[in-house]
């Protein structure tokens, strides 16, 4: 469960004086999330989510993520709108951490996708794309090629704990993308966590996207990229080719992707599977026996990365010419 600060009722109460949210009614932890501290409210006037930042949040970049969630809203976008202070402040304080009061939005996400979910999932994430232009701050993505050398220099020692020869595996790994990794692709806000429960539904209507706390400026297909991983693959590892062409459809049925985005794709799969693969590494060595958050297994994305590896053409993931 991902209740890392524990609130109490004076503190929260004090805390929704600053804002115009009405008398609180009721509180209690949101389980799910591995990241930040969440919690539902129930006000005399609407549901809200409380969310206290935690380790793995700039302080400086709060103003990015709940700027771009009030950009995105703004152009039509399903998603979140941070309410302002009755200062005008978007960010306050909590038990000591940096937090936000943000719109609750209806839907809950899907455990068991299917193709026509990643069809809308795919368009839905173009739509971001295209929503996010003229947004005016930046945010270089700090979990690309070098934030993960850093992370990986924190594990590297360790790795072969989890499986052996994962140390050489991965260190040769890190040293091909950073050789190959492609440059002057269309870039722009990215959500760079697009994760099933990251996208509500309502039925089968896609509701709304949420947690842009890892938004940040990148290029546009590797949002794609980090989708194919977290949508497209089943249980026992297998890439669904069904899964990837809806998703890639729904996606170009908004934004057409380049030639040159198509070739790119199947290194920013590695790349987006490393990615999640490290974090999760990380995660797995350091947090402590114990904590109430559910630990996310790494190997899931090492599978993904080797299945990647031996991609030698985006037409299988299922893009069709
Ligand atoms: N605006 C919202 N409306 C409704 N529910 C929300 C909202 N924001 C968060 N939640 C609930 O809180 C849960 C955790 O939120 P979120 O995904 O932002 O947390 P996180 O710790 O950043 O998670 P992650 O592991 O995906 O990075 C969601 O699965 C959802 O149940
Ligand atoms: N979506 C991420 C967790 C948040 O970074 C994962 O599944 O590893």
């Amino acid at each position: 469960m991902a209740v890392y600060t524990d609130i109490n009722e004076i503190d929260l109460k004090a805390f929704l004086a600053q804002y115009e949210a009405g008398e609180l009614l009721s509180y209690k932890g949101i389980a799910e999330g591995v990241e930040n501290s969440n919690f539902l409210l129930h006000t005399s006037k609407f549901p809200l989510i409380l969310t206290l930042y935690e380790k793995r949040v700039e302080k400086s970049d709060l103003p990015f993520f709940l700027g771009l969630m009030h950009h995105l809203s703004e152009r039509g976008l399903n998603c979140p709108l941070p309410l302002p202070r009755k200062d005008g402040e978007l960010l306050g304080e909590l038990s000591g951490r940096p937090a936000a009061l943000i719109s609750f939005l209806e839907g809950m996400w899907l455990r068991k996708p299917e193709a026509q979910h990643c069809r809308e999932v795919g368009a839905a994430l173009a739509k971001m794309h295209i929503a996010g232009e003229g947004f005016e701050l930046t945010r270089p993505n700090a979990l690309s090629l070098e934030g993960w050398q850093v992370l990986w220099a924190k594990s590297e020692a360790r790795a072969d704990e989890v499986e052996e020869g994962l140390e050489a595996e991965i260190g040769a790994e890190l040293d091909f993308l950073s050789i190959h990794w492609p440059k002057d692709l269309p870039a722009g806000v990215i959500h760079a966590d697009l994760f099933p429960d990251n996208v509500f539904f309502l039925g089968d209507t896609l509701s709304g996207l949420i947690d842009f706390y890892f938004a940040c400026n990148d290029l546009l297909v590797y949002d794609l990229s980090i989708c194919l991983n977290s949508w497209c693959f089943e249980k026992d590892g297998a890439y669904n080719i069904t899964k990837g062409k809806a998703m890639i459809e729904g996606y170009q049925s908004v934004r057409p992707l380049s030639a040159a985005e198509i070739e790119a794709l199947p290194i920013l799969c590695r790349g987006s599977a490393l990615r999640f693969f490290l974090t999760r590494l990380y995660d797995w060595l350091t947090t402590p026996a114990g904590a109430l958050v559910v630990k996310k297994d790494p190997l899931e994305y090492l599978k993904k990365l080797r299945f990647h590896r031996a991609v030698t053409n985006a037409s299988e993931y299922g893009l069709i010419a």
